[in-house]
């Protein structure tokens, strides 16, 4: 089983880092793409501000990637930060979605304004 971590090579030049970082972000950007429009997703079917933010879900989530990084070879601190800061983004933006939602048409569930 090939682990992430040994997919990196050792690099003798920043051209070499650069290429290497270069090619996965053309990977990881379209997925952040693909996770936020999960979030549009989440948004329109929680169609609730109270909901956006789920603690235990944000906790489950940590959990399961840090067991993935340290399967990878990686440093399951580093992912956690990662995750957290990413997550807190992703709920900026889920806001923002519903927002934008309601504006072209999303009515509020019954007994909400
Ligand atoms: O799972 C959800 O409820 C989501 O809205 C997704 C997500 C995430 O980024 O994974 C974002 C906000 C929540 O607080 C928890 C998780």
């Amino acid at each position: 089983m090939s682990r992430a971590i040994d997919k990196v090579p050792h690099c003798t030049t920043m051209t070499e880092v650069r290429q290497g970082v270069n090619a996965l972000d053309d990977i990881l950007v379209p997925l952040l793409v693909q996770r936020s429009g999960f979030m549009t997703q989440a948004a329109r079917v929680k169609n609730d501000a109270q909901l956006v933010r789920d603690e235990a879900r944000i906790q489950a989530v940590v959990d399961r990637v840090r067991e993935r990084a340290v399967a990878e070879g990686g440093d399951p601190a580093l992912i956690e930060q990662l995750y957290r800061g990413m997550m807190e983004l992703f709920i900026a933006y889920e806001h923002q979605e519903l927002a934008r939602q309601r504006a072209e048409g999303l009515a509020p569930k019954s007994g909400q304004e």
